[in-house]
């Protein structure tokens, strides 16, 4: 019986990881050889080039590059929505996210805050026209590097509803101290969920 999908991700995380800590070696070129053949086995399983439609029909977020356990590049990282309607999730962030020495990429803060305000706004829509929330504004203010290798956590609360625009605060704290923060405008797009095929609400 095949591997489950999650299973093989993991597999992947695993490797990524492996291979930002081995210098160059001849024995790579069998490891490349290797790979080549398991993805060989893979894209026979396939036929469908973009195959956004699986994202677009899951009931959970299991592709993106976040939350997704089915994507070797999240984490992944699982958010939790509190009563009062804050998202949190804790990540211990590893080599694949490094930026400067020993510390996580900007762009990797960003992505991981874009990703939980928009669960949070997502979590609390009444009063919300009905299309998908997009990200239309961010912005971050990094006050101290986080780390690698020390549990961080991401938390994001809705602070207002105008309308299609809702706007979501958050931030990433190590330690209790918060080392980034952020402050996001999502707008509610015209094309609503019912207007696609099959979806089953998405972001
Ligand atoms: C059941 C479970 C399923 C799960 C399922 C999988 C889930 C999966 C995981 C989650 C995933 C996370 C995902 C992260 C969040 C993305 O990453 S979202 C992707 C990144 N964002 C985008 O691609 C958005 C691209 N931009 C656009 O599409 C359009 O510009 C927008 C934002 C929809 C706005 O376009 P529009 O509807 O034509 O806007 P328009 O009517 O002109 O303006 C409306 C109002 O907004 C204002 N506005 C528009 N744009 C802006 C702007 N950029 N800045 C400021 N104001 C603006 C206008 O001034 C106007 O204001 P008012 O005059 O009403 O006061």
């Amino acid at each position: 019986m095949p591997a489950p999908l999650e299973d093989v991700a993991d597999a992947l995380r695993r490797m990524m990881d492996l291979l930002l800590r081995v210098d160059d070696d001849p024995a790579l070129g069998h490891i490349t050889s290797e790979l080549h053949a398991v993805s060989d086995l893979l894209e026979a399983e396939f036929d469908d080039e973009r195959p956004f439609d699986k994202m677009l029909h899951s009931d959970a977020p299991r592709h993106d590059p976040v939350s997704g356990v089915e994507n070797a590049i999240a984490p992944p990282i699982v958010v939790e929505v509190d009563s009062d309607g804050t998202a949190h999730a804790e990540v211990d962030f590893g080599l694949p996210y490094q930026g400067p020495k020993g510390l996580l990429h900007g762009g990797i803060s960003a992505l991981f805050l874009d990703h939980v305000l928009s669960l949070a706004n997502s979590n609390n829509r009444s009063g919300v026209d009905n299309g998908f929330l997009v990200t239309a504004q961010l912005s971050l203010r990094y006050h101290k590097p986080v780390p690698l290798f020390e549990r961080a956590t991401v938390s994001a609360r809705q602070t207002s509803i105008d309308g299609r625009k809702v706007r979501a605060a958050g931030e990433i704290s190590v330690g209790g101290e918060v080392a980034v923060s952020a402050e996001g405008l999502f707008i509610a797009t015209r094309i609503r969920p019912a207007d696609v095929p099959g979806d089953k609400g998405g972001a």
